[in-house]
């Protein structure tokens, strides 16, 4: 083994200057993919991603000849650890293809996926099926929705996933790890990682069953008896989102003062004609009140801000793009203009931001301190952007008062989404976790996912299921191989730092009226941070911004704590069973 930590340095420079200039390669010819699917930009796709393999298994073996013991710099151990994991790159060439083609179909399926009706008429996910989930309150037109996107786009991807298992999980071994999810969990650098995250669950459990609660009953006003039972689980697409994941798309039947002050920002922006550039530069505009970096004209050049009409398909899940050349970054984003469009915004401008601030590290050290931060940067901006107090700055609310009720009223709009997330950015990792690691076989892989959508959200399937069907599918990070626990993550860590930076900003009065807009002390904090990239453990990113150095899920309660006690009482008052104690109820629909 080469103990020469100088040859190690030399080593590293040339893999990082031919790392740069194969990504770069690489991105873009997936971006070319991404935003004009056919099979000319496919093949060129997949030959550029067999050459970054051989890059990285070149360097990756090389990289496994140093003995790091003795080595004084860390960074350089660092860096020479994570390229001895070569990830893909261990697959044979015939196993590697087949992946990369297996990856790259599920993700086409799934995104050209349409729902047609009878009458002829097809309708995509983005931006139609969204629409509907999120604005009828018609329980059939729901279901079309509902059971036509997973027929669709869930359904036909069954096969190819199960041997999507087997390789990724072939891969995970040959670099050492027990499984793929072994492997993804490895990635937060945590030996209680798993222990961590059941616990922060259990503290928050509560909070969820109480807006769970309230929520039913709500949903039993509208759609009554025959399709809710208050003591059982909530038919699936009622939720206002197509996997029940957010529930903001329902606030209108939810909403606990309807005379007090409104939340939803979106039919200001549709009358004042916003349109999805005015959204992208409000968003930075924020960035840039804060002290951090503006977006390059590179990125106002290339990114794509709108579904093309042009009649490419696209992939239209939202994305953020490093071009891993220091100068060219992007997002692609098929954008409505709605609030919460608006947020995705600033999700996805949250991750250009991180690229911005960590260009200049080594190429292996451009990621996040662990992946829930660089799903959290965007969403901890955002938490300010949504405060009534800010919307109505920027001209989007005219109505806003600071009262009891309105404070409620908003709280609840923030809980639709923070707090009906959680189990579900928990469960969609606990079911893949458990799919590589084999406690998941291919002949449960639906029932086991609605008994997780049961134990964790409380909901239940409009209509039956079976083993003909693939409902995980139908999220597009499974498709698209995109590990979730990370967004889980995020929902936690995001009012740490909310409430880190709101304290650099001298914010005084409760936490969910804080908004950062302008604080040049919180940019400084937020973007110190992100420097570092993925050249620290994630610990010691944590400390720098809140002092302490754990996950923890006070910060988000303490946010909530007004609504905390009122739903208590709320729920109380109408004798709410807290659960689904009915839990075999199925909706006589
Ligand atoms: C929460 C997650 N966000 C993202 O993909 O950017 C999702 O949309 O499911
Ligand atoms: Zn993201």
């Amino acid at each position: 083994k080469n103990t020469d930590e100088l040859h190690a340095k030399q080593f590293l420079e040339e893999y990082n200057s031919t790392a740069e200039q194969v990504w770069n390669t690489y991105t873009e010819a997936s971006w070319k993919y991404n935003t004009d699917i056919n099979e000319a930009n496919k093949e060129d796709m997949l030959k550029k991603n067999l050459k970054m393999s051989a890059h990285t298994l070149q360097y990756g073996l090389k990289a496994r000849e140093y003995d790091i013991t003795d080595f004084q710099d860390p960074l350089v151990k660092r860096i020479i650890l994570k390229l001895s994991d070569i990830e893909r790159a261990a697959l044979s060439t015939a196993e590697l293809e087949e992946y990369n083609t297996l990856l790259s179909n599920m993700e086409t399926k799934y995104s050209i996926a349409e729902v047609c009706r009878t009458d002829g008429t097809c309708h995509p996910l983005d931006p139609d099926l969204q629409k509907i989930m999120a604005e009828s309150r018609d329980y059939d037109e729901l279901l079309f929705a509902w059971k036509g996107w997973r027929d669709a786009a869930g359904k036909i991807l069954r096969e190819d996933y199960k041997r999507y298992v087997e390789l990724a999980n072939k891969a995970a071994t040959l670099n050492g790890h027990t499984d793929n999810g072994a492997f993804w969990r490895s990635l937060y650098e945590t030996p209680t990682f798993e222990e961590d995250l059941e616990a922060l669950w259990k503290e928050l459990e509560p909070l969820y069953l109480n807006v769970h609660a309230y929520v039913r009953r709500a949903l039993y006003k509208h759609y009554g008896t025959k399709y809710i039972n208050l003591k059982g689980p909530i038919p699936a697409h009622l939720l206002g989102n197509m996997w029940a994941q957010t529930w903001s798309g329902i606030m209108d039947l939810v909403m606990p003062y309807p005379d007090a002050t409104q939340v939803d920002a979106t039919p200001a922006m549709v009358a004042q004609g916003w349109n999805s550039t005015r959204m992208f530069q409000e968003s930075d505009r924020f960035f840039t009140s804060m002290g951090l970096l503006p977006m390059p004209q590179e990125f106002w050049d290339k990114s794509m801000l709108e579904k093309p009409s042009d009649g490419r398909q696209v992939v239209c899940h939202a994305s953020a793009w490093d071009f891993y050349n220091r100068k060219d970054f992007r997002i692609k984003q098929c954008t409505v203009v709605t609030m919460d469009d608006l947020i995705t915004v600033h999700h996805e401008m949250g991750h250009v931001q991180y690229f911005l601030q960590y260009k200049d590290q080594p190429v292996s050290f451009r990621d996040g301190a662990n992946p829930g931060f660089h799903e959290a940067i965007g969403d901890v901006l955002a938490l300010s952007v949504s405060t009534p107090k800010h919307l109505q700055s920027i001209g989007l609310l005219d109505k806003v008062e600071s009262n009891h009720e309105s404070d409620i009223n908003f709280l609840m709009s923030m809980a639709l989404d923070k707090i009906a997330f959680l189990p579900f950015g928990y469960l969609m990792d606990q079911w893949r976790w458990k799919v590589f690691d084999g406690r998941i076989p291919s002949s449960e892989y639906n029932k086991e996912w609605w008994n997780l959508r049961l134990k964790y959200q409380g909901l239940c399937p409009p209509v039956t299921r079976t083993e003909d069907d693939f409902d995980p599918g139908a999220k597009f990070h499974i498709p698209a191989n995109v590990p979730y626990v990370r967004y889980f993550v995020s929902f936690i860590i995001q009012f740490q730092f909310h409430k880190a930076l709101c304290d650099a900003a001298n914010h005084v009065g409760p936490l969910h009226t804080c908004d950062i807009y302008q604080s040049k002390e919180a940019g400084k904090l937020l973007g110190d941070v992100m420097k570092l990239g993925y050249s620290k453990p994630w610990p010691e990113a944590m400390a720098m911004i809140t002092g302490q150095s754990k996950m923890s899920a006070q910060p988000l309660m303490q946010y909530f704590q007004p609504l905390i006690q009122w739903l208590e009482e709320e729920n109380n008052k109408n004798n709410e069973v807290r659960g689904w104690p009915n839990y075999n109820w199925k909706p006589s629909g």
